[in-house]
Parts: structure tokens; C-alpha cells; sequence
């Protein structure tokens, strides 16, 4: 925190980052396997490839917390260069500010408890009066609920940490999230399944970026030379242990 970019005209943001020898990353950080923050130590795939990303740039990373509901208004307001940590690729962020190449691919699904698995197999049965669906505030979950199952009654968590347990204890029924999270907290927790084994969205990963030519481009290149290697997958494979 606490890091000012003065940008000026002739400057790019990458000579400046250069200059500083700061790369200041946002992230949500609670979103499993791509960046989780628990007090002051951050881990999961995306803090590995921010860490690669500012080192191939010659900088040092600092990562700065932000939140899905305040992501935006952090990236408007320059609180960071760069933002990863399982941000979908969506009309509105990409009008806002560049998208690098995407890393992962996925979409939503559902995610309840075991014994419900088949009250909840398919998509239409989540869109139903009586219906206790659950999301953490503000980002692509949230928005894919209400636009697509307005009849289910609507919990809003403010986090994507307690949320599982709701839906453990019988506090909230089902919750539409990423598959990839989807399967990860089944292995977290045992009384939790997915109940639709396909995706009713798809959302594709990407580190959102201010728009800056140099920096995008850079950006892209590095990223994209690292996926041909397979080390971003490998980091996504890591992440998918049960103990994340
Ligand atoms: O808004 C997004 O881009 C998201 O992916 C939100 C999100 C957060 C936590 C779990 C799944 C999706």
C-alpha cells in the first residue's frame, strides 16, 4: 500500500515500473487455487505467476489486497498495476482496462451438499422459489446468479472463505461458482459435491492491466512464452491439492 505512480505523458507505465522497481499486484486473495491471503502470507498459482511476472520484468512484486466488489474501483483509482487471482475475463472489466491473454479456462457450476445432489442436478432446479442460493460479494458469481436465477432466494456472503460452511451447516442450500473451485472444496470438504458435471457460463482467467501499451504487450509475451512451457499449469495443477 501506500505506493504513488506519478505517470507522465512520456513515460510508459512499464518504464515507470522499471524505474520504481516496483510491480504492485492487486488481489482479491480468496479464491483458491489462484491467490489466497491469510494474514501476511499469500500462496496459490497466481501469487507463483506474479512473482515469476515482476521478476522477469527485473522489479520486485508487491501485492496489494482488494476485494471483488472493489476491484473496479481499485483499478480506476491505480491502486495497482496489475490484478490476477481468478478474475474472469468479462464486457464491463475489459471496457475499463486491458486483458492479458487468458490462462485458464473454465465456467460455472454448482456446488452443494452431498445429499442434495440430485435436487440440484439440473441448472433449472436452482431457479426456484424456496431456493437458498449463496455468493461472495461482488464479482462474476453474484452477477450470474441474479441474472440467471432471479426465482432462487439470494444470500450475498461477503467473502468466498466462510461461504462453504453455509452451505454445510443448512445455512444456504447451493452455490453457483467456477468449476474449478467447484471441485477443489469437494476435496476440502467432504460433505460438499457438484452437482452438475457441465458449466452454464464459461469463464476464461486473465490478469486484468491498465492499459498500457508497453505493459499489456509485455505482459502477453511473457505470459504467453510461460504457457508453452506449462509452468502456469503446473502452478493451477499445485493449487489443486486438497490442503489449499
Ligand atoms: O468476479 C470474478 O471474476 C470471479 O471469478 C469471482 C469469483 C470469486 C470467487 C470464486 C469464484 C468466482
Amino acid at each position: 500500500h501506500g505506493q504513488q505512480h506519478v505517470l507522465h505523458d512520456s513515460t510508459s507505465r512499464l518504464d515507470h515500473i522499471q524505474k520504481t522497481g516496483i510491480l504492485r499486484i492487486g488481489i482479491p486473495g480468496d479464491y483458491a487455487p489462484f491467490a489466497m491471503s491469510k494474514g501476511d502470507s499469500l500462496y496459490g498459482a497466481d501469487i507463483k505467476m506474479g512473482r515469476a511476472l515482476a521478476s522477469a520484468m527485473g522489479v520486485k512484486p508487491v501485492f496489494v489486497k482488494t476485494s471483488w466488489a472493489n476491484l473496479a474501483k481499485d483499478m480506476r483509482n491505480d491502486s495497482f498495476d496489475v490484478a490476477l487471482g481468478g478474475i474472469s475475463i468479462t464486457p464491463e472489466r475489459a471496457a475499463m482496462a486491458s486483458f492479458s491473454v487468458s490462462y485458464h479456462s473454465g465456467g460455472k457450476t454448482f456446488l452443494c451438499r452431498r445429499a442434495d445432489s440430485a435436487r440440484f442436478s439440473m441448472p433449472d432446479a436452482v431457479n426456484k422459489p424456496g431456493v437458498r442460493l449463496i455468493e461472495n460479494k461482488g464479482g462474476t458469481n453474484e452477477s450470474v446468479a441474479r441474472s440467471l436465477f432471479p426465482a432462487a432466494t439470494l444470500q450475498i456472503f461477503p467473502d468466498n472463505i466462510g461461504i462453504f460452511n453455509e452451505i454445510v451447516v443448512g445455512h444456504a442450500d447451493v452455490m453457483v461458482t467456477d468449476d474449478t473451485e467447484a471441485d477443489l472444496k469437494t476435496l476440502q470438504y467432504p460433505q460438499l459435491c457438484r452437482s452438475f458435471a457441465g458449466t452454464i457460463t464459461k469463464s476464461d482467467k486473465a490478469m486484468w492491466i491498465h492499459s498500457d501499451v508497453e505493459l499489456v504487450s509485455f505482459v502477453n509475451n511473457w505470459l504467453q512464452k510461460e504457457l508453452a512451457t506449462g509452468l502456469p499449469q503446473q502452478w493451477l495443477k499445485e493449487g489443486m491439492l486438497p490442503g489449499n
